[in-house]
């Protein structure tokens, strides 16, 4: 477990309609720090709350639905998390890259100098010959071509190239998370008025097709979406809940963390207005996805 703040035990007792200032800034302290929910419920009742008081106010001071609090307190339930990437930089295998953005409600993180423009340049020629025009998942767990999403992609295996081997580890070094725990490594070619309308990338537990996409690995629990040129116009990331858009840049990332249930995740591929976008991406598992 990551160092926390203490929870001190005099914050008890509190009214069932109140939270006090200090318990709710410990929650919000302590979620930030990248602890999960397991550990959070675990952190409270070693503090002497109870175990419904806990749940409901995690629920409301982390804008979450209670089912997915009541999840996370089942024993065994707890999956790992990444890492947030801590400003102003953090060199990983000798390469220095800079978190030029933080905010904490979505967990996002700009980061610069994510990929070397050589990096950008190859990752872009390996993946070139194998496009393919993008799928989403549907509810029950099918691939399919989709309106909302019409770019073109493709996936890479773990490890496929050298290449993709250098930039997995980089992540799973700057994040803290195994190598095993990310889906392959995918690579998004957009046209003008091409677009990722917005969505969630966590899979929805109250959709059929949940258990399929889950079976597996388990829950997403992060993105890191990585920017191999620079669109003429547009094309940036879109976070609509904060008003925020990340410019897509050679070489910048943009990464954030989610929970399931959690609102504030949503974002977009705005769509390029001029010239052409191409990223790629990482999703990672809360448990080893990858044999
Ligand atoms: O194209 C983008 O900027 C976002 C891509 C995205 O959201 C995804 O691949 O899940
Ligand atoms: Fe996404």
């Amino acid at each position: 477990m990551v160092r926390q703040p203490e929870l001190a035990h005099s914050l008890v007792p509190m009214s069932n309609h109140t939270i006090r200032p200090e318990l709710r800034e410990w929650i919000l302290a302590t979620a930030r720090s990248g602890h999960s929910l397991s550990d959070l419920m675990k952190l409270m009742k070693d503090a002497g709350y109870g175990g419904e008081q806990s749940r409901q106010m995690v629920a409301r001071v982390l804008n979450l639905p209670l089912a997915t609090v009541m999840a996370a307190s089942k024993p065994g339930s707890s999956g790992r998390r990444t890492r947030h990437p801590e400003p102003p930089q953090q060199t990983v295998d000798g390469h220095t890259l800079r978190v030029t953005i933080s905010t904490d409600k979505p967990v996002v993180r700009v980061l610069e100098n994510m990929l070397t423009a050589e990096e950008c340049e190859g990752l872009i020629a390996e993946a070139k010959p194998r496009l393919q025009r993008s799928q989403t998942v549907d509810v029950e767990g099918r691939h399919q071509t989709d309106e909302r999403r019409t770019s073109q992609g493709m996936f890479f295996r773990i490890g496929e190239t050298p290449l993709v081997q250098r930039i997995e580890q980089r992540i799973a070094d700057l994040l803290a998370m195994p190598v095993s725990h990310g889906e392959g490594l995918q690579i998004l070619h957009y046209q003008p008025g091409q677009e990722y309308e917005p969505h969630f990338d966590w899979f929805d537990p109250t959709q059929p097709g949940f258990s399929a996409v889950t079976a597996r690995g388990g829950q997403r629990i992060a993105s890191v979406v990585m920017y191999l040129n620079t669109p003429a116009e547009g094309g940036g990331t879109g976070f609509p809940s904060i008003g925020l858009t990340v410019t897509a840049m050679r070489g910048s990332a943009v990464y954030f963390a989610y929970e399931t249930g959690d609102q504030a995740s949503l974002h977009a591929g705005l769509p390029v207005i001029k010239g052409e976008k191409w990223i790629a991406t990482k999703w990672l598992r809360e448990r080893p996805y990858q044999a």
